[in-house]
Order: C-alpha cells, then sequence, then structure tokens
C-alpha cells in the first residue's frame, strides 16, 4: 500500500511503461514467427511491440491468479469436505464504448490460449444481452443503448452465474452490429470453457439495492479478475469518429444495415453525426456510468493518444 503525507492511501500499486515492460524480460512464451501471423490474420490493430511488451507480462500474470486461484479452489474442496469441481477463471473486461475492449480482450483470448495445456478460453460481449429494439423502444430506451438499463440484466447475471457455477453448457444471445440489433435465431454456446472472457461497457456495475433495501448481486460478484481500459476522453473520441469513419465503407453499406443512410455521408457531415451520436449517447454514459467504475477493477490500463499502454494500476490489497 503506498502511504504518504500527501496522498490517501490506495490499494492500487502503479507501473510506469518502463517499469511493466522490464516484466517482459522475465515472462515465458516470446511471441513466434507463428503468433506474429496468427495476430496479424485476425487483424488486430495493436503494436506487435506493444503485445510483447505490455500483454504478453499481462497474460502471464493472469496466469499465475489463475493457477492459485484453481489451488485455493481445490483446497477449499477439500476442507469442506466437497468433491472438487472445476470452475472456470472469469475474467471482466470494461470501459467505454470505442477505448478498445474488444481488441483487448481478443488479444487477451489469443495469448492465454498460449498457456501451457492450451486452455479453452471463451469470450462473450455484453451486447447480446441488450434488449431487442423493438422492446428499447417500448421503454423509451432505443437512445440509451448501452446504459445499464438498456439490458437485461437479470439474464446476463443468471449467465455468469451458470458458466461459473461449472454448468456443461450455457447459451448467450447474440447482438449483430450491423442490424442494430438482437440475432433472435442465433445464440452463442459456451461448454465449461478453462476461462471465460466477459466484456462489456458496465460488467463493473455494482449490484443494485432492491426495494426492499437489500443489496442484489452483480455479474462482477463472479469475476476472479477484472481489466477496465482508460483513455483519456478526447482520445476515446476520436477513436470513435475515427471508426465511424472507417464503417461507412464496411458495415454502413451492408445490405440490412441499420445505418445504410450513413453510408452516403460526406467526410464532413459523417465527423458531425459520429460526433453527435458520441456525445448525446456514448460519452455521457462514459461518465454517468463507465468512468465511476473504474477504481472497482483489478487492473486498470491507461493507454495514450496512440493506443500505447503508459500505465498499469494494479490491485494488490
Ligand atoms: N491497441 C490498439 N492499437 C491500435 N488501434 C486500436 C487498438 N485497440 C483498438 N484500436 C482501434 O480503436 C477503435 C476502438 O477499438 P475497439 O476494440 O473496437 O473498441 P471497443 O470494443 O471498446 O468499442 C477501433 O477502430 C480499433 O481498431
Ligand atoms: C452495442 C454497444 C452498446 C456496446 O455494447 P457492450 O458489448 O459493450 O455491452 C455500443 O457499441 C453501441 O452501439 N452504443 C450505442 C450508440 C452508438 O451507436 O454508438
Amino acid at each position: 500500500m503506498t502511504v504518504s503525507p500527501q496522498s490517501p492511501p490506495t490499494p492500487f500499486v502503479e507501473f510506469g511503461r518502463e517499469a511493466w515492460s522490464r516484466l517482459a524480460a522475465t515472462t515465458p512464451l516470446p511471441l513466434t514467427s507463428d503468433d506474429v501471423a496468427l495476430l496479424r490474420g485476425l487483424g488486430d490493430p495493436t503494436d506487435l511491440t506493444e503485445v510483447d511488451d505490455v500483454y504478453r507480462p499481462l497474460s502471464a500474470l493472469l496466469q499465475l491468479y489463475a493457477g492459485a486461484t484453481g489451488a485455493l479452489h481445490e483446497a477449499t474442496s477439500s476442507f469442506l469436505g466437497e468433491r472438487p469441481r472445476r470452475t472456470p477463471y472469469v475474467i471482466g473486461i470494461a470501459g467505454s464504448v470505442a477505448v478498445g475492449k474488444s481488441s483487448t480482450a481478443r488479444l487477451m483470448r489469443e495469448l492465454m490460449r498460449r498457456w501451457p495445456q492450451t486452455p479453452r478460453v471463451d469470450l462473450v460481449t455484453t451486447d447480446g444481452f441488450l434488449y431487442p429494439n423493438a422492446e428499447l423502444e417500448r421503454r423509451g430506451l432505443l437512445q440509451r443503448k448501452g446504459f445499464p438499463e438498456s439490458y437485461d440484466r437479470r439474464a446476463l447475471l443468471r449467465f455468469v452465474a451458470e458458466v461459473k457455477g461449472g454448468a456443461a453448457e450455457v447459451s448467450a444471445p447474440l447482438y449483430d452490429h450491423v442490424t442494430y440489433d438482437i440475432v433472435p435465431e442465433r445464440r452463442q454456446v459456451v461448454r465449461r470453457p478453462d476461462v471465460l472472457i466477459v466484456e462489456g461497457l458496465n460488467v463493473l456495475q455494482p449490484a443494485r439495492i432492491t426495494a426492499d433495501g437489500t443489496t442484489s448481486i452483480a455479474v462482477s460478484d463472479f469475476f476472479d479478475f477484472s481489466i477496465y481500459v482508460d483513455a483519456r476522453r478526447r482520445d476515446i473520441k476520436r477513436w470513435y469518429v475515427d471508426r465511424f469513419l472507417k464503417l461507412r465503407s464496411t458495415a454502413f453499406s451492408e445490405p440490412g444495415s441499420y445505418f445504410r443512410h450513413f453510408a452516403e455521408l460526406d467526410d464532413a457531415a459523417a465527423v458531425t453525426r459520429a460526433e453527435q451520436i458520441w456525445t448525446s449517447i456514448n460519452e455521457r454514459n462514459l461518465r454517468e456510468n463507465i468512468e465511476p467504475t473504474r477504481g472497482r477493477a483489478t487492473l486498470v490500463v491507461t493507454k495514450d493518444a496512440e493506443h500505447r499502454v503508459h500505465r498499469m494500476r494494479l490491485r494488490k490489497l
């Protein structure tokens, strides 16, 4: 714990980029040319030096945590006289829209798959638990997509609890960014993975207080580890607008795209539209709901304006 007369006590230890990347020197499993090809093939935008300096030590740290948690779980079962039952190690990844949660989650999945015994790592995004557009409209929430109340929180909680509880097969609904809606006929099936990554804007929301004054349970109660991906708001806004501009020639132009009218916008009009959506929905959600959960994470990863991680804050106590 860092205690000084100037600063309040904190359960976090902080690493600058240099100190963190030095850990890579003592971290096994350096990237091979096959890994490099795999990551490139997946279209991951992360620079490979960044993968090696930042994400590889992070994967090693998680391996340490997952191993120790598994051992504690086994010892506890033995103490209680129960048959030990393997449960997945569950990692939550939170942060703003466009901060790079999906990229971080996909990259961590690939790195964790390289652990000894090649564990099965599944990745679930919480957008599948958004209410369908028709339901959002009925509730007057179409302009609040991504806010906590736009999700079927009970279904998400049940899903994570069942996976963590070791259920043989659990399924999650799927969201389609092209149609901007839930896909009614498809689901993602999760079959007892070794590691489950749950990625979404609101995964670190605390439990709500119910009408009778008792505190319910939150998805984060089932997390073994959580990561908050952080950056300056003005950088995230730029990433959001840049991504929006790129989507004009890809997802927005696809048949059935909810945003097909955006595909025709010229640069200036597209920037204006993206900034409007950013300010009225995503930035508001960031300020009101997402940023306040940052201190609940086990690890806060802070990026500079170029997506380079320059600070890691790890909860040690
Ligand atoms: N490490 C990175 N290096 C470079 N670009 C990145 C990195 N991570 C994300 N991006 C880019 O930033 C944008 C937002 O990332 P994304 O993973 O889609 O965010 P989120 O899932 O939080 O909405 C995308 O355009 C993505 O390509
Ligand atoms: C689908 C999202 C709510 C993200 O969901 P998540 O997987 O983080 O739960 C978000 O990407 C989104 O579409 N927000 C609505 C405003 C917008 O169109 O940017």
